[in-house]
């Protein structure tokens, strides 16, 4: 991206970016095929729809060949990964859609790792993770320490944005880093988004949902996947923040949360959503 380019990212800039996807997703209803844990279908699911998607959780390799094709983006996360369901998704990443890849609990046991990376080098478009999972999957490291959480973070965002930078550089794929502040970074520019709540971590699969929110958005835009994923994580943390405002705790959050993104308006996303291209 040349100087030019990069003057005309202002907030305002970002807040018609994310305001055009978030349109175009609702206009065009794209398929998105998940391959996606047991905890999160629920979540996903009616994050995708609330966002103007069209959700289809399936999962058998024998349906790839016919189903896979037709859809507009692909979402595999290994949440609850079984050896029965790898096949499918190796054979959906390899279908010729876009896709992406939620590594959760990337570093629980040698067999997720090997799966991860070796999902990795079959090149989603994006891959979104928590800091500990993009830690992990830049060092290509196992836990072994006391402190490792399995599917939630024992780091910051910003303590992986370095891993995540080469993580995108060696892969070729955009890398998202979700927590107080997500970085989104293909390696050279690094993208910054300060929407949501601390109570986000507080509900399962919110993680999840948001990864499958960016394969929506990455079925809109293709071609530039970091400002997709990007949006999709200042939206989703937008309506998140929304959400707040009418919750007592994780469980109506999770309602509200689902509302505020399906009442989303113009005005609302151009005045809140907080992007910014980092120096
Ligand atoms: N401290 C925080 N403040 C604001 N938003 C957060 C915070 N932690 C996580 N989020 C948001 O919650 C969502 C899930 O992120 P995260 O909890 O990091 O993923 P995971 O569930 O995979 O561990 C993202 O949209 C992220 O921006
Ligand atoms: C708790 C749990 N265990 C296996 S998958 C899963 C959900 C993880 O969701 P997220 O990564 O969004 O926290
Ligand atoms: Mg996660």
């Amino acid at each position: 991206m040349d100087d030019a380019a990069k003057e005309e990212r202002d907030p305002a800039w970002w807040g018609r970016r994310a305001w055009s996807l978030l349109s175009a997703v609702r206009a065009r209803a794209p398929l998105v095929q998940c391959i996606t844990n047991l905890v999160s279908m629920d979540v996903a699911a009616n994050a995708l729809l609330a966002a103007g998607a069209s959700p289809a959780m399936v999962h058998s390799l024998r349906e790839v060949p016919d189903f896979t094709p037709r859809c507009d983006a692909v979402y595999v996360n290994v949440g609850t990964l079984s050896e029965d369901w790898l096949p499918s998704m190796r054979a959906a990443a390899l279908a010729g859609r876009p896709w992406v890849l939620d590594p959760v609990a990337a570093a629980a046991s040698g067999f997720r790792m090997e799966a991860c990376l070796e999902l990795l080098a079959l090149r989603p478009a994006v891959v979104r993770g928590n800091a500990s999972e993009i830690l992990a999957l830049a060092n290509r490291s196992v836990a072994a320490s006391s402190n490792f959480k399995g599917a939630d973070s024992s780091h910051e965002s910003v303590d992986a944005l370095e891993a995540a930078k080469a993580l995108a550089l060696s892969t070729g794929s955009v890398v998202a880093v979700s927590g107080a502040v997500d970085f989104i970074t293909n390696g050279e520019q690094v993208v910054g988004a300060s929407n949501g709540v601390p109570m986000m971590q507080k509900i399962t699969a919110t993680g999840c949902a948001v990864t499958a929110l960016i394969a929506a958005f990455v079925a809109i835009e293709p071609s530039d996947a970091l400002v997709a994923a990007a949006c999709a994580l200042a939206i989703f943390g937008l309506a998140g923040e929304i959400g707040m405002e009418s919750s007592k705790g994780p469980a109506s959050l999770r309602m509200h949360l689902i509302d505020a993104l399906y009442c989303l308006d113009k005005e609302t996303v151009t005045s809140r959503v907080k992007l910014s291209l980092r120096p």
